[in-house]
């Protein structure tokens, strides 16, 4: 009897085994495997079509397939087109899921080499992929040392080499030291930095002073030649309300409203004042023509932003970039002792938000950045919950996308606009031609994600920085959920399973 069942079970097993035997085979043959080059995609070939009834290109949002031959983008074709066009064997079908440039985020803080204990480049681009970030730009400072001459650079690159999971690139320091040294200037953009970032406020990090309205001018001097940007902290230091250093009731430093006041919207106003008297001559005609002005997570949606925008009227080459957290939160909400919401500049009064969001949508806010700076778990504070001792910054890097999409919602956020403000602006900004848009002859940097699937960011979701706990989505519930990351063609994440190697290169400016 049981023998009976014993060949019964035999007969059954062995087709499926011969079956799977020759899928294999047809595999092996099909694609050799040279065509595995580095083992970072976790894909078998290099000509594939990636289909979806949602695919988001600079012309609209169209159903149909995208070709990808040897990392790039090869021909785009229109559902009604597909017939004969495509090797149906190498499509992956996505269905409703859509399918988007990849995104940018131009403004992270990766602390590698130095401070690789605070994030590290395995950590920070292993978080990227999985939240279809396929380019970081890395800022110069929170590394050790700080990214401001030739010299660091070369231990950026040397530290990013072979440890990236996505692309980055690489901002230079603008400080007092190189700024009226045009030539150590000079040999920075050389050797690669898109450009270069300086704080008109103290950084926090000792090895990168404050820079004042002369060094920026000699820094966008250079920077003209070169055609890049120059980014900046726009605070700049202002008299406070004479009782704040007072521990009163009032100012109790637990208080996200003590914080609050130590950095008010003045601050923001008066560095940009500043800047904009330098942004003039960014004008066409003028004499840094060529030099590129952009300020960096604005939170003050008043004031400052009326500054921008008429100046951005007059023809100054400015641009403005904003952060999901300044989106999705409002000082109202910050409960008391909740560091990880510390940040500067602070987030601001849920009014603030609601023009901050009016600004985005009407175009003068011209993009998004993840602002990433995270820190040891132990500078967070979370135990006493000291805002005004804490270290400043916000770990978000992996739910940007999810973030921006379901705090979006209420405003009618669509895919398109999800594209420009962290793709398509954002690459331009750090002169990659050939990223930022589903185009043909670009970079297969692609997100393929379903925007209406639910997820409750808690202790059990698999995030992958280095210190999940410090992340001030954690307990929120998101919509949108990354399916999978392609980097130049290379499949580096899907279904919550990164590549086993990494296929990120350093990106240097020529
Ligand atoms: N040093 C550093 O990362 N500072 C950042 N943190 C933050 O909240 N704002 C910043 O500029
Ligand atoms: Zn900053
Ligand atoms: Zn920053």
């Amino acid at each position: 009897m049981r023998e009976r069942k014993m060949d019964a079970l035999q007969w059954r097993i062995l087709p499926v085994l011969t079956l799977i035997a020759s899928f294999l085979l047809f595999f092996y043959f099909q694609y050799p495997s040279q065509q595995y080059p580095k083992n970072c995609s976790l894909l078998p070939f290099q000509h594939y079509w990636i289909a979806s009834k949602r695919i988001v290109t600079p012309q609209g949002v169209i159903s149909g397939a995208v070709e990808i031959k040897d990392g790039k983008i090869a021909s785009i074709v229109k559902e009604e087109e597909k017939h004969g066009k495509i090797k149906s064997e190498n499509v992956i079908d996505y269905g409703e899921a859509v399918v988007m440039p990849g995104l940018i985020d131009v403004h992270a803080h990766l602390d590698d080499p130095g401070r690789a204990e605070w994030e590290g480049f395995p950590s920070g681009t292993k978080a990227a992929a999985a939240g279809g970030i396929t380019t970081l730009v890395d800022m110069p400072l929170n590394s050790d040392p700080s990214t401001v001459s030739r010299e660091t650079l070369e231990l950026k690159i040397k530290a990013a080499e072979s440890r990236i999971y996505v692309d980055v690139g690489f901002w230079g320091g603008l400080v007092p030291e190189n700024a009226f040294n045009a030539s150590a200037l000079e040999d920075l953009l050389d050797a690669g930095v898109l450009g270069l970032k300086s704080f008109m406020c103290p950084s926090g990090i000792n090895d990168f002073p404050m820079t004042n309205a002369s060094h920026i001018k000699e820094g966008l001097s250079v920077l003209a030649k070169y055609r890049r940007p120059l980014l900046v902290h726009a605070e700049k230091e202002q008299e406070l309300e004479s009782n704040l250093g007072v521990e009163d009731g009032s100012n109790n430093p637990r208080s996200y409203s003590t914080y609050l006041k130590t950095r008010p919207p003045s601050w923001e106003e008066a560095a940009i004042k500043d800047l904009l008297t330098l942004t003039k001559d960014t004008r066409i005609g003028g004499p840094a023509e060529g030099a590129h002005l952009h300020i960096v997570h604005l939170s003050d949606s008043r004031s400052s932003l009326d500054l921008i925008k008429e100046a951005k009227s007059g023809g100054d080459s400015l641009t403005v970039e904003t952060c999901p957290h300044y989106l999705a939160f409002s000082a109202e909400e910050i409960p008391d002792g909740d560091t990880r919401f510390k940040c500067s500049p602070p987030i601001r009064d849920a009014a603030n938000k609601e023009k901050l969001w009016e600004a985005l949508l009407e175009g003068h806010v011209d993009m998004l950045s993840s602002d990433h700076s995270p820190t040891m778990p132990e500078l967070k504070l979370l135990d006493g919950g000291d805002f005004l001792k804490a270290w400043g910054g916000i770990s978000s890097l992996q739910f940007v996308l999810p973030v921006t999409w379901s705090y979006g919602q209420k405003y009618g956020v669509t895919l398109q606009q999800l594209a420009l403000w962290w793709s398509e602006r954002p690459a331009r900004l750090a002169g990659q031609k050939l990223k930022g848009a589903i185009a043909v002859g670009n970079h297969a940097d692609i997100v393929v994600w379903d925007p209406d699937v639910e997820f409750d960011l808690d202790d059990e979701f698999p995030m992958h920085v280095k210190h999940p706990g410090i992340s001030a989505y954690l307990g929120t519930k998101l919509s949108g959920r990354v399916a999978a990351t392609f980097v130049r063609g290379n499949l580096v994440f899907e279904e919550g399973k990164h590549a086993p190697a990494v296929c990120g290169v350093p990106i240097l400016a020529s």
